[in-house]
């Protein structure tokens, strides 16, 4: 099993890549953009919510070259085969990444978000149980939107 560290990283000024774009990369970039708006999304194809979306996008295949001057990278496509090629791309750039379909492959996990102002809470099961993670954050939107649980 794979340990990860919940860590909070500084993105101030840097590029994230998201290759695919598809449902999954269309999450990512949506919970990104919470935090910041330097996100580059490379797919030859868009998903609807991403045609009708601001954000950045390259309508076409995945290069080595796209890797350049980019901090992290989420690698979302549905090939398995081409993401693990991208995996091993990041790695000889010196890249972290996150790969959607291997968690064994992930540098780096998104853990389930709950954000307010400066308030993040990130709720993680270490990459073993994803649903365990949205229910625990959901119960604890749930009582900050009640103003039970007080945070401020
Ligand atoms: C929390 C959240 C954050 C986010 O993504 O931002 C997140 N997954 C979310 C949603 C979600 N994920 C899945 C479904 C569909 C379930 C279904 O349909 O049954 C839904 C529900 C939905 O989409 O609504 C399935 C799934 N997830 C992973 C795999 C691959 C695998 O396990 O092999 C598969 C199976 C794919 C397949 O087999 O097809 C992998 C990962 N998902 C993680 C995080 C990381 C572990 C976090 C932790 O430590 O707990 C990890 C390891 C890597 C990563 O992605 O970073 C986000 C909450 C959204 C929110 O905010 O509400
Ligand atoms: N991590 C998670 O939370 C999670 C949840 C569910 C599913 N998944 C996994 O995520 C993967 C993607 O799911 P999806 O529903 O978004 O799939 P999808 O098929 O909707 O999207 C895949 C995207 O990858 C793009 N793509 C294909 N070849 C490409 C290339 N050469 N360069 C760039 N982009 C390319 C496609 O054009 C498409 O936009 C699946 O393999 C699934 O197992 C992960």
């Amino acid at each position: 099993m794979s340990i990860f560290l919940p860590i909070s990283i500084n993105i101030t000024g840097k590029h994230i890549l998201i290759v695919g774009g598809g449902k999954i990369a269309f999450h990512k970039a949506t919970i990104l953009s919470l935090f910041t708006n330097r996100i580059i999304v490379v797919s030859p194809k868009f998903c609807s919510e991403f045609e009708l979306s601001s954000f950045k996008k390259k309508r076409k295949e995945y290069e080595s070259k796209d890797l350049e001057n980019v901090f992290l990278v989420y690698i979302c496509t549905e090939k398995e085969s081409l993401n693990m090629i991208i995996k091993v791309d990041c790695e000889n750039h010196n890249i972290l990444t996150n790969v959607c379909d291997n968690p064994s492959l992930c540098d780096f996990i998104s853990p389930a978000i709950y954000k307010n102002d400066n308030v993040t809470i990130a709720i993680s099961s270490n990459a073993e149980n994803v649903w365990q993670s949205i229910i625990i954050r959901d119960q604890i939107k749930f009582l900050i939107e009640r103003n039970i649980l007080k945070i401020n």
